[in-house]
């Protein structure tokens, strides 16, 4: 049996506040005796300029939350809000309006076009969403993931690390009101890992952006500010400025 870490449940902070706030959010698939419970209720708030890591064992159910935060699936049951908006009662248009201005997203592979140079590539979902980029800040956030002197490479030429700074300025350049990462050092090497998670604290440190992220790697958990972990479809505990040690001892303790 799966031993749950002691119940810590956030109690939402007013929506109006939080740059996420999660209501009694549940996500059922399937229907009858195939139905798999992948979210159980979950209630949570994201403070506005915070670095949040998410963890848990496998199918507990980590990618079906930041799904659902982000507006990419819509849950079976409760509120998501977005910077105050419900996001469970928008139309389709509307959100995916929201998913290319409001929220970024940073995967582990990248998913960078091959044939578009790094600031193509960075400018891409303002010309998705139909607006002008605008130069000056297009190489703004270039400079803030320190790829200013590469932004006519493509992909290719591109080394990981550099490849998923690129990833990050394009999540970024919709000034979105949370960056989504999913793992976001997963395809890279210790050392590289490590220089994107500091970037990734730096934009919060710095320029005040909100990022979730999802990973299992308790080291990456800890340049977080606060760590959410789910078992099971719920949150179970919640770590405040966390170290390393402490999350893994979390973590054995919830796979235990
Ligand atoms: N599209 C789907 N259809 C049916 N079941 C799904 C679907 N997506 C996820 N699930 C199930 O929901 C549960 C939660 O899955 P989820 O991918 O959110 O977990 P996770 O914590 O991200 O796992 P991992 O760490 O292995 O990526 C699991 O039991 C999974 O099998």
């Amino acid at each position: 049996m799966r031993k749950h870490a002691t119940a810590v449940i956030d109690a939402p902070a007013g929506a109006g506040t939080a740059a996420i706030a999660l209501r009694g959010v549940t996500k059922v698939y399937g229907r009858g005796d195939e139905a798999v419970h992948a979210l159980r209720g979950v209630d949570l708030a994201i403070r506005p300029g915070s670095f949040t890591a998410v963890m848990g064992p496998s199918g507990s159910g980590k990618s079906t939350f930041l799904h659902c935060a982000a507006g990419l699936d819509r849950p079976t049951g409760g509120q998501v809000f977005l910077a105050g908006t419900d996001i469970a009662g928008l139309s389709e248009t509307k959100l995916t309006e929201l998913r290319r201005t409001r929220v970024g997203f940073v995967f582990q592979a990248f998913n960078l076009v091959g044939s578009l140079t790094a600031e193509q590539n960075v400018t891409l979902p303002l010309r998705l969403a139909g607006t002008r980029p605008d130069k000056k800040w297009v190489r703004e956030v270039l400079g803030r993931v320190g790829l200013a002197q590469r932004a006519g490479h493509r992909p290719a030429q591109l080394s990981g690390g550099q490849q998923q700074r690129v990833a990050i300025a394009r999540a970024l350049v919709t000034r979105p009101d949370v960056l989504f990462a999913d793992e976001p050092t997963g395809a890279l090497d210790t050392k590289t890992g490590r220089e994107v998670l500091g970037l990734l604290r730096e934009v919060v440190d710095t320029f005040g952006h909100t990022v979730v992220m999802v990973t299992h790697d308790p080291v990456a958990a800890s340049y977080a500010d606060r760590v959410l972990f789910l078992a099971d479809g719920r949150l179970v505990d919640t770590l405040e400025n966390p170290s390393a040690e402490a999350v893994a001892d979390r973590m054995i303790h919830m796979e235990g």
